[in-house]
């Protein structure tokens, strides 16, 4: 079954539905952002989500002290990098991680081999800010990549009516949404449901 992550949560009954209905890991935007959230937020909201769900930190060429600083504090079980941190940074840091890539080319998906971390997140590359964009990228860009299906994460313009289909087409390990799940701006209750039941009725 494909996981799914619901990405810049920031009120507590957003964060109690999305664990409710079944969300796999919840994303914390500690980054320049429209959805970014203090550490103390984040403390307070993560106290109320179960260990079975992970707590992701998404970071944006951020110094390690405060990446650390987050980590421990909060407490995350994941750092997502951004941002255009170097593979040795993120190994010297050395936390579980996500990189993500801003896919536009297919070339794009070629600077994975040069991480060593536990999970690839393909995304639409930022307008705004670094992610969040609510856009989709082309998904055959990332179809016949050597990445394992068990280390992608797809993410960029999710939403109920087209997840079925991008899990079809990519078969990533996990989903990850934010403006799919938003409402003039704001998360919505109904949107984080039918979303996670949208990719819940998708089997693998
Ligand atoms: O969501 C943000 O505002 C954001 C800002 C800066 C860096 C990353 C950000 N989001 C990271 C995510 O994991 C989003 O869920 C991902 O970019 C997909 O967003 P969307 O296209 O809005 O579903």
């Amino acid at each position: 079954m494909t996981k799914v992550k619901i990405c810049g949560l920031m009120e507590m009954e957003h964060v109690k539905v999305a664990v409710e209905v079944g969300a796999d890991a919840i994303g914390f935007v500690f980054a320049p952002s429209k959805r970014r959230i203090t550490v103390e937020k984040a403390k307070e909201l993560a106290q109320s989500i179960p260990s079975s769900v992970l707590k992701v930190g998404i970071f944006v060429d951020e110094s390690s002290e405060e990446i650390e600083r987050t980590f421990h504090e909060v407490p995350l079980d994941y750092v997502q990098y951004h941002g255009d941190e170097a593979p040795e940074f993120i190994k010297k840091i050395g936390l579980p991680s996500i990189k993500a890539l801003a896919i536009q080319r297919s070339e794009d998906v070629g600077s994975a081999k040069r991480f060593d971390v536990d999970y690839f997140l393909f995304d639409t590359p930022g307008k705004d800010y670094k992610g969040g964009s609510g856009e989709r990228f082309d998904w055959r860009l990332v179809q016949d990549v050597t990445i394992p299906l068990d280390k992608r994460i797809l993410a960029g313009g999710l939403n109920a009516d087209n997840v079925g289909e991008a899990i079809r087409q990519v078969k990533p390990y996990m989903v990850d949404v934010s403006s799919g799940v938003e409402r003039n701006g704001e998360k919505d209750m109904q949107l984080i449901r039918a979303f996670v039941r949208a990719v819940k009725d998708e089997e693998r």
